[in-house]
């Protein structure tokens, strides 16, 4: 396991990227003016941010989605925290809150990780003891998610399961459009929901993120960010024993949390 500290750094209790991070920026942050059509996308590491990048692209952005314009949608929907990607902003007050299912978010981790500058596990129950302690970028997944969830009423915030726009893309982006006053026509959302499914997503050079990896990192190999992009897949990775022991976590952590987790594809 290599040295968390070179990887990441911890600011007012949560554990950043270092690369890249400016601390300076992060204080002025608090005096950011937020405006009232804004829309920020809130997630845990490897829990859906970029699919959901594309569909606040696909939905807001005519060249998006007719694919004239070429636009990046990092440069769309930029991170908050890391200057470099700011481009322009259509930040706010809808807050999209992505959750998944938190042994498919492990699992997709451990495979990031050892492609990026994070630090590096050469085993799942490695990953799983710094995924569990929260000594990960995004720190406890625990932490995270009942932390927004605690605070919901502060904002105007919706929780989207990833696992449901998986299984009912149209339904799911059809409540996205609703929280944001948006309508589409049929013909649109039929290209948003195209554009926004896996297969396209993944060959489509203004999503998958292959440049920026290329760019940013130095990585010429393609398909990081969209490797399976299924529900279920911890299965292929954790044995029984590991099943169980993240269970009794999950339910000592999640007791009384109200929103529901879909571990499996065929699970409704
Ligand atoms: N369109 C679409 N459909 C289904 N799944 C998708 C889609 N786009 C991204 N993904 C999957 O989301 C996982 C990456 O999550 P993030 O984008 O949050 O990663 S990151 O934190 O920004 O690095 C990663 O999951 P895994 O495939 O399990 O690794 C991606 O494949």
């Amino acid at each position: 396991m290599e040295d968390i500290d070179s990887f990441l750094f911890k600011f007012k209790g949560y554990y950043f990227l270092r690369p890249g991070l400016d601390i300076g920026f992060l204080e002025t942050l608090n005096d950011f003016e937020i405006r009232e059509d804004d829309v920020f996308i809130v997630t845990y590491p490897k829990s859906g941010t970029i699919w959901f990048q594309q569909i606040l692209n696909l939905i807001y952005f005519d060249e998006h989605r007719k694919s004239t314009g070429n636009l990046e949608t990092v440069f769309r929907v930029p991170y908050f925290e890391y200057p470099d990607q700011n481009g322009f902003y259509f930040l706010s007050l809808q807050i999209i809150y992505v959750y998944r299912n938190p042994k498919d978010v492990m699992c997709s981790y451990f495979h990031f990780s050892k492609k990026m500058p994070l630090p590096t596990t050469s085993t799942i129950e490695e990953f799983m003891q710094l995924f569990l302690e929260g000594k990960v970028l995004g720190s406890l997944w625990f932490d995270h998610i009942k932390g927004w969830h605690e605070h919901k009423s502060l904002f105007n915030i919706e929780f989207m399961m990833y696992e449901e726009f998986k299984k009912d893309l149209r339904g799911s982006m059809l409540k996205v459009c609703k929280f944001l006053g948006k309508e589409l026509s049929d013909e649109d959302m039929d290209t948003v929901v195209s554009q926004a499914m896996f297969e396209n997503m993944k060959l489509d050079p203004r999503a998958n993120y292959d440049n920026i990896l290329k760019d940013q990192f130095g990585i010429q190999e393609k398909g990081h960010f969209l490797r399976k992009g299924t529900i279920g897949d911890w299965k292929n990775y954790m044995t029984v024993e590991q099943n169980e022991r993240f269970d009794k976590i999950f339910q000592k952590n999640m007791k009384d949390f109200p929103l529901k987790f879909i571990w499996d594809m065929n699970e409704e």
